[in-house]
């Protein structure tokens, strides 16, 4: 039975970035005390009218200069006025042209970032030599040229300082976007087929917005110093408005009379820049450092050959995929890979690791990593071919027509959302109407073996086990109706118990036969008790495919039998065999039969030249890449 469990070591907090940066915040003593001094700025500053003891312009030639008092709490400065009512008025146009500077940074680069991190390509590279051009622009020299030629008029400058503040935005946003752009839940949205505009709202920007707070607020701070050091220069606004630069302007230069005129408007000041790097530091601390970045996603594959209608594919196949070739710039690791699935079938691709059974898995909807290609062959689904096809058709497969769950289902969930949201969202994008989707979401928990769906849909995903995280992966993948499920070692991470259900599970979402499961794993005990055919891969090649039964019966592939001897069973005694040597890595492939370094039965016609796949006699369709097949003795019953 799964448990719901709280893991302690989770990576992610309950919910968002965004949600433990005010957590953050909500529980810094320094930074409630940051945030309490800002508001009273900004409410002192507002109704400054009604606050201020005296009119901050009143001059009185009788009281220059006096200390503190009981009528001038703070004093009165040169021209007689009274210091706390300047000083109460003088944060109004600072803190309004500092907000006006960042939200037009933030406006200008929040969507620039999103938009360079997530595409890259030559939108990265555009909105990059943008930025670039930004920071070269030195800020503050055009500042002052801005205020001689629009003299006191701060709205222009704080204008251009936010357009010059964008860059800085647009480089932070970009940067949390690419990191966020490949973490498997992005992956599995973009599988589940939702529009870009979709996956960047609801699936990166949360990742963003604690970032962007702790910029607004640098910016903040920088504004603020940028604009009283105008304002001391006497560029800053107009000169009879009190502002808390020109006070210190003011200060500076009745410094041998009265010193103590510096004190207030620079505490204030420094007080208001130290409270918005606190909030800035205390969000950045907020941060993790951030998901582990991943090689980059690829959302478009190129075909070097047109993909030509396989003339012999059959009615019912589902998926056809035929003289598969996945390239990396290193080289091919899939070569010439064929197999099809009917509806109501399970086909197992089997192998050790780095046989290439993900990279096929994953060129089949179109997730190859960036630097992969499909430079060869067709993969045929439902009559569509997806090799090459635009992102456009890929999407309205990826969710409806072929789902694809991932190894790992804790990290395809997305953290800021409850199970319940992220359900009913997916529900949503697939047109149930929202009372639906709230009824359907928890009918797809129960149909995945979740016994209290009410109470799990609450549940972010830290919150739950592994075993109920890969069922609610499932009823992700469910959520669109799929024909095709494409599964990637689903249940290697889970214990044994977890994993039989899961694949109890596997069984029966096919048992309809109105689907087909394509099943990625290393484990050929789980291909045998759950798949219809297996392929078993080696070395980016497929060496034997038929049905499951009598291939594992009766082996035509020395790979296969060397695989199932490996198994353990509970009448293995003693330590088990294992295969001596390792895959060959790509570039290492041999001429002739890449197992053949491993193979006791090798000889040296296996290494003359490329095996094909040779066509086993028997009563189903059964094919291997072994001359020596027939030499194989049957394995005894397991
Ligand atoms: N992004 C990449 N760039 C270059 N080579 C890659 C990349 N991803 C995978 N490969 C290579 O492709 C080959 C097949 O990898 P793949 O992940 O498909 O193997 P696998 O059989 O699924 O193994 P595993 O079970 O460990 O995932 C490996 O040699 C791997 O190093």
């Amino acid at each position: 039975m799964n448990t719901v469990v709280h893991r302690a070591d989770s990576p992610v907090g309950p919910a968002g970035p965004a949600a433990r940066a005010s957590r953050a915040l909500a529980t810094s003593p320094l930074a409630m005390t940051a945030v309490a001094w800002l508001v009273l700025v900004v409410l002192t500053s507002v109704f400054a009218d009604q606050l201020a003891p005296f009119d901050p312009l009143t001059q009185n030639l009788t009281e220059l200069l006096k200390p503190p008092s009981a009528t001038h709490w703070l004093g009165t400065d040169s021209l007689g006025r009274d210091v706390l009512s300047r000083l109460m008025h003088g944060g109004d146009t600072l803190l309004w042209g500092a907000a006006e500077a960042t939200a037009i940074a933030v406006a200008l680069g929040l969507p620039a970032g999103l938009l360079s991190g997530y595409r890259g390509g030559i939108a990265d590279a555009v909105i990059s030599w943008l930025v670039d051009l930004t920071f070269a622009v030195p800020a503050f020299v055009v500042l002052v040229a801005l205020a001689v030629i629009y003299p006191q008029n701060t709205a222009v400058m704080m204008a251009v300082l936010g357009v010059l503040g964008a860059g800085a935005a647009t480089r932070l946003v970009r940067n949390s976007t690419r990191t966020v752009r490949d973490e498997l839940f992005v992956d599995a949205a973009r599988v589940s087929g939702l529009p870009l505009r979709t996956i960047l709202f609801r699936h990166v920007l949360p990742t963003v917005v604690a970032p962007v707070i702790m910029l607004a607020a640098t910016s903040m701070a920088i504004c603020v110093i940028v604009l009283s050091s105008l304002s001391f220069l006497g560029l800053g606004g107009s000169p009879e408005a009190p502002s808390w630069g020109q006070m210190i302007y003011e200060a500076s230069q009745n410094i041998t009379v009265d010193s103590w005129l510096l004190v207030p408007p620079g505490a204030v000041l420094i007080l208001t820049v130290i409270a918005f790097n606190l909030i800035a530091n205390t969000v950045r601390d907020a941060l993790p450092g951030g998901p582990t970045p991943r090689p980059v996603r690829h959302r478009r594959t190129v075909l070097s050959e047109p993909a030509a209608q396989r003339p012999d594919a059959e009615p019912e196949t589902l998926l056809g995929v035929h003289g598969l070739v996945v390239e990396f710039p290193s080289g091919p690791v899939v070569d010439g890979v064929t197999f099809a699935v009917r509806k109501g079938e399970t086909l197992g691709l089997v192998g050790e690791s780095g046989s290439g059974k993900t990279v096929t898995a994953l060129a089949i909807p179109g997730l190859l990593p960036i630097d992969g290609q499909i430079t060869a062959g067709s993969v045929r689904f439902a009559g569509q071919e997806l090799a090459g096809a635009a992102e456009r058709l890929l999407s309205r497969v990826r969710g409806r027509g072929v789902a694809y769950i991932a190894q790992e289902p804790m990290a395809a969930l997305d953290p800021c959302y409850t199970v319940g949201n992220q359900l009913r969202a997916a529900l949503r994008h697939f047109g149930a109407t929202r009372r639906a989707a709230a009824a359907r979401a928890g009918d797809l928990l129960r149909e995945v073996g979740i016994s209290d769906p009410d109470r799990v849909m609450r549940c972010h995903p830290h919150k739950i086990s592994g075993g109920m995280a890969q069922r609610v992966a499932i009823a992700l993948a469910l959520s669109g109706d799929p024909a095709l499920l494409i599964a990637d070692e689903p249940t290697t991470a889970l214990d044994v118990t977890v994993q039989a259900a899961i694949l109890d599970l596997f069984r029966n979402v096919v048992a309809t036969g109105e689907r087909a499961l394509v099943l990625v794993s290393h484990d050929i005990g789980v291909v045998a008790d759950v798949c219809d055919r297996v392929a078993v891969m080696y070395a980016g090649q497929i060496v034997e495919q038929g049905e499951t039964d009598t291939v594992l019966r009766v082996p035509r592939h020395p790979y296969t039998r060397a695989l199932l001897r490996s198994m353990p069973s509970l009448d293995t005694a003693g330590r088990l065999p294992v295969i001596p040597g390792s895959v060959p890595a790509p570039d290492a492939w041999p001429e002739g039969c890449r197992f053949a370094a491993r193979c006791a039965l090798a000889t040296d016609a296996c290494t003359k030249g490329p095996i094909p796949l040779m066509d086993v006699s028997g009563p189903s369709p059964r094919t291997t890449r072994c001359i020596r097949g027939d030499d194989l003795t049957p394995e005894p019953s397991r």
